[in-house]
């Protein structure tokens, strides 16, 4: 019944209806209806079993590619994703220093950012690895003093008081020197308010948030002659996508949280949204990573032959598809496993690691500890069995040992 009064009052806006109309040729598996039939009332029975029927048969065209992927939009049919970094700055965090960049792009009117960890940059000395720079920041720009160039972040070392070092277009290359340097790590991150800022339990963004950064800023021991070792900084990137809610906005995924209060996953809900599983799309995080310079080619490094690229974190194979299609070359894939599941790994129950403890409140801030809720072990068991997120799951993992409580 729930489900049904939810369909009545809500979903069949015209343009949900409308796009799906657009695509029923696509649709070879759902019957699509048009603003003026009546939903035969069929398609609005609400016990479990035709719940699914009733749903796909009113979809938009990105609902119907989770389902029929044949059925999806043509990226190529889109220009090509530029971006340009508008301002960029410093930022202490419990990680180190980061460099926020904001970007503005072709694509869209919002504001994504890209926090670089490459507190090498800070250090006076040779760099070993090539400074993580983006190239549309540090370009010349038309009719610029250089008091201007200092405000938007075109600078190189720290900014002081007393030294301001304006940067040029070829900014710190010419410091690199031959090593063997690992890859980058990046995450491409997505925007979520509740997970990342009012401290929702029920997923574990803002875990992810800030253990990507910690990851990130692990310091790299790396070989600069045989036998000669050295401790660098770690050095990447978050790509942060203003894409909230896996792109419907931060209003449709509240209304899917009550979705979800009423028995829905988290792909369910948005389908019964009438939006796709997932609305995002990575171009833009891949024109920034180029902007950012981690897949030009190592020329600048004397003696290697060295293939560029980064190491991406992530479980999302969607995630992993779209950079590759970008041209991204992705050297290695590093999973992206819960802090709770990392403490659990050694015997089967929860043991807090040195680093982080389990705590009953999430990882709401940077620099805090691991999430951990029942709704957050429902999200990760849809993520994982419904939407083919690549984690090896701990046998201790809480949704394999007992079903899950439902909670209020
Ligand atoms: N629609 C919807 N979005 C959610 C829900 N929970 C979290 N999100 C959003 O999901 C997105 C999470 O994206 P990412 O942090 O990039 O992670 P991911 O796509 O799960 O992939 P990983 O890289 O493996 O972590 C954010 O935009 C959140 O706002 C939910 O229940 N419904």
């Amino acid at each position: 019944m729930l489900t049904q009064r939810y369909l009545k009052a809500h979903t069949l806006t015209a343009r949900t209806i409308t796009k799906a109309r657009c695509s029923a040729p696509k649709l070879s598996l759902h019957r699509v209806f048009t603003t003026r039939e009546a939903i035969p009332r069929s398609l609005l029975e609400t016990n479990a079993k035709n719940e699914r029927r009733a749903y796909t048969s009113i979809i938009s065209p990105r609902s119907a590619a989770a389902i029929d992927p044949s059925s999806q939009h043509d990226p190529t049919t889109q220009p090509e994703a530029h971006v340009k970094c508008i301002a960029r700055a410093r930022i202490p965090t419990p990680h180190g220093p980061a460099f926020l960049h904001l970007y503005h792009n072709n694509r869209d009117a919002k504001e994504h950012l890209a926090i670089v960890m490459d507190s090498a940059q800070f250090s006076d000395g040779p760099m070993i690895a090539p400074a993580i720079r983006s190239a549309s920041l540090d370009s010349a720009w038309e009719e610029e003093t250089t008091m201007e160039r200092l405000i938007r972040g075109a600078y190189t070392g720290r900014l002081t008081e007393e030294v301001r070092t304006p940067s040029t277009p070829q900014s710190d290359v010419s410091r690199t020197i031959a090593a063997v340097i690992p890859p980058p790590l990046v995450r491409i991150h997505s925007e979520c308010y509740t997970g990342e800022t009012i401290g929702s339990m029920r997923c574990d963004c803002g875990e992810q948030l800030d253990e990507a950064m910690r990851q990130i800023a692990q310091p790299i021991t790396i070989s600069t002659a045989p036998g000669v070792s050295q401790t660098i900084p770690g050095r990447g990137a978050v790509i942060y996508l203003r894409q909230e809610g896996r792109g419907i906005g931060l209003a449709a995924k509240l209304r899917a949280y009550n979705l979800q209060d009423m028995g829905h996953d988290t792909l369910s809900a948005n389908l019964m949204l009438g939006h796709g599983a997932d609305e995002r799309s990575y171009e833009v995080a891949a024109a920034i990573l180029g902007d950012l310079g981690v897949t030009e080619p190592l020329n600048s490094i004397a003696n290697t032959s060295q293939a560029r690229g980064i190491r991406l974190l992530t479980n999302n194979p969607a995630k992993v598809q779209a950079m590759s299609a970008a041209g991204i070359n992705i050297l290695e894939r590093v999973e992206m496993v819960p802090r709770s599941w990392q403490c659990d790994h050694d015997h089967g129950h929860p043991k807090p690691s040195a680093l982080h403890g389990v705590r009953d409140a999430a990882a709401t801030m940077i620099g805090t500890g691991a999430a951990h809720s029942a709704d957050l072990d429902k999200y990760i068991k849809a993520k994982v069995e419904k939407m083919g997120h690549m984690l090896s799951v701990p046998p201790s993992a809480k949704f394999i040992r007992k079903p899950l409580q439902r909670q209020g």
